[in-house]
């Protein structure tokens, strides 16, 4: 398998708080790669240095290939990298179909001036925009929703549209930050079948998450940090049995309820 993200000692210092610490992640391509680890253990930070939302302290970080170490997030965002965060983060008052064409806004050509006037070039791109927008939201399973305002939509429906709307930059990286945070089983259980369809697309996904049976279920590859260190990594049997693992974030009993139903 081909590396598609490779994070080489990888180290982010806040002021007296080593919060990302010399950890090294390779992501391959086409897999669905987890992270996981106590609370303040430093993934939300790792997914911000890999987003260029943060500057790194030190270590490198390639995306196929390329190095990006110095990267600002647009540029990440045209190699390809989305994202989506921990609180959503969508504008309430547009509509559903409005908040996906936002997603690809750096890719509209027309420039400023055609928007205006709305010259044709720039009327056909946003018939073209809006199409692709529709049919993310099929995709999602919002299509019935376009017109809907986007605060009016249910917590499970407003992390589906965040989905969309980071698919509608055409990305090969998705990182996602607790995407399963607050939601009932069954939008749990749907949320899976979604992410596997979208991970079938060609997209690389990478996510933090704390529900373990979500994790187990959808991840080739988990990566487990704590304290901002890499503790473990391997393959989600590997990572449950893992004694560190257990001992700094899973417990007996979740590791043992996990082995009765992921299997032993
Ligand atoms: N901007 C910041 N300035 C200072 N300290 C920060 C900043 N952001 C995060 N931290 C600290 O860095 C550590 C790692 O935080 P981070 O949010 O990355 O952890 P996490 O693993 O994502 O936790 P959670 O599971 O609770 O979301 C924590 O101790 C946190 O308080």
């Amino acid at each position: 398998m081909t590396t598609l993200l490779s994070a080489s000692r990888l180290t982010k210092q806040f002021t007296g708080l080593l919060a990302v610490n010399e950890v090294d992640v390779e992501v391959s391509a086409g897999s669905v790669h987890g992270i996981i680890g106590p609370n303040g253990a430093g993934k939300t930070t790792l997914f911000n240095l890999i987003s260029g939302l943060l500057p790194l302290t030190s270590g490198t970080l390639t995306l196929d290939g390329r190095d990006v170490t110095s990267a600002p997030p647009y540029q990440r965002t045209r190699l390809g990298v989305a994202r989506t965060f921990q609180n959503i983060r969508m504008f309430s008052d547009m509509t559903v179909v409005e908040n996906v064409m936002t997603g690809m806004h750096t890719r509209l050509k027309s420039s400023g001036v055609a928007s205006l006037l709305r010259l044709p070039g720039f009327r056909r791109e946003e018939r073209a925009a809006r199409d692709k927008a529709m049919e993310l939201l099929a995709f999602v399973s919002l299509a019935d929703k376009a017109r809907v305002r986007s605060g009016d939509l249910s917590y499970g429906d407003q992390r589906r549209l965040e989905i969309a709307r980071a698919l509608a930059g055409d990305p090969r990286l998705l990182l996602l930050d607790e995407p399963a945070a607050g939601m009932n089983p069954t939008e749990t259980r749907d949320l899976g079948t979604l992410l596997r369809q979208v991970a079938k697309r060609d997209i690389t996904l990478l996510l933090v998450e704390h529900n373990m049976g979500f994790v187990m279920d959808l991840c080739d590859r988990i990566t487990v940090l704590n304290f901002g260190r890499k503790i473990a990594e391997g393959g989600p049997r590997e990572v449950r049995d893992n004694p560190a693992v257990i001992e700094a974030y899973l417990g007996t009993k979740v590791a043992a309820r996990l082995a009765k139903a992921h299997g032993a």
